[in-house]
């Protein structure tokens, strides 16, 4: 079974749907998973002391059915491989034979039940003022009352991602006020790079599967010395120093 899933997170409108329909479009075999639609209904969500819907928290999604549907992927991707190798087909180059998920959302790494499915993590940034603009465009349902991003939804983003550096674990930072094109990219460019590798990767999750802690394939993938794909099997309790990873200075957001 070959699985690869990728995780688009980031602010509130920093392209985390544009960025990932682009992917979902051009990569084979590829499913989409939209934390936005696994929202409580309005009257499930609770309200702060200022009278603030609590949309912008954990709490407000129903993150176990999500977690429903991304384990159901997984089982589907290894019935549909088993059955392919039960048929006799001929074995596809193994980048053809790769089944792609991603999984987009604006929390998604504080969330850790997810934390070891991800193949590859991205974070799209925009800076505050940016973020404020692109929000005051949109509709939401409920909509936005009056304040609510400064007073609820931008701090909320900042406790997240204060959170998440904390834990830093392989996280790629991309810079959203570039153009569209251009991170889409870069984005496609390195997932095609890890895909280099595949065969050891493969190897690799396969033994994390098997009940081997991750950090042993880290310990692995470090003395094979396969630098590109030291953040994939990231190990949040191995204890282990986060690499830091630059592929792109040009795209690394900063805010
Ligand atoms: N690279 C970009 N440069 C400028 N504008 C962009 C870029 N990417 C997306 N946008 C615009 O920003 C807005 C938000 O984009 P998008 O819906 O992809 O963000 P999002 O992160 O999924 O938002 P949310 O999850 O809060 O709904 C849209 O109007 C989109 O056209
Ligand atoms: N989809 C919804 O139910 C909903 C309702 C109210 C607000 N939101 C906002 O969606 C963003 C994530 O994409 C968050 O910032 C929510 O505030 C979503």
């Amino acid at each position: 079974m070959k699985t690869f899933v990728i995780g688009i997170g980031g602010v509130t409108n920093g392209g985390k749907t544009t960025l990932a329909n682009k992917l979902h479009k051009s990569l084979p075999n590829c499913s989409l998973v939209c934390q936005d639609d696994y929202f409580k209904s309005e009257a499930d969500v609770e309200t702060d002391e200022r009278g603030f819907k609590m949309y912008d928290v954990l709490e407000a999604l129903n993150m176990d059915d999500m977690m429903t549907t991304v384990n159901s992927w997984t089982k589907h991707s290894k019935d549909a491989e088993t059955t392919r190798q039960n048929q006799n087909e001929i074995p596809r180059k193994s980048e053809d034979g790769v089944y792609f998920l991603i999984i987009e959302g604006f929390l998604l790494y504080s969330y850790m039940p997810l934390d070891n499915v991800f193949n590859k993590k991205y974070f799209l940034t925009i800076p505050y003022e940016e973020c404020k603009k692109r929000r005051s465009t949109r509709v939401y349902e409920p909509p936005d009352p009056p304040d609510y991003f400064d007073g609820h939804v931008w701090p909320m983003y900042l406790k997240h991602k204060d959170q998440m550096e904390k834990a830093e674990r392989g996280i790629v930072y991309l810079d959203g006020t570039k153009l569209e094109d251009d991170i889409y990219s870069f984005v496609y460019a390195d997932i095609r790079k890890a895909g280099l590798h595949w065969g050891s990767w493969c190897q690799a999750r396969s033994v994390s599967l098997a009940g081997i802690p991750l950090c042993c394939n880290w310990a692995l993938l470090q003395l094979t010395g396969r630098c590109e794909e030291r953040q994939h099997p990231t190990a949040p309790h191995s204890g282990s120093q986060p690499i830091p990873q630059i592929l792109n200075p040009g795209l690394l957001g900063g805010t």
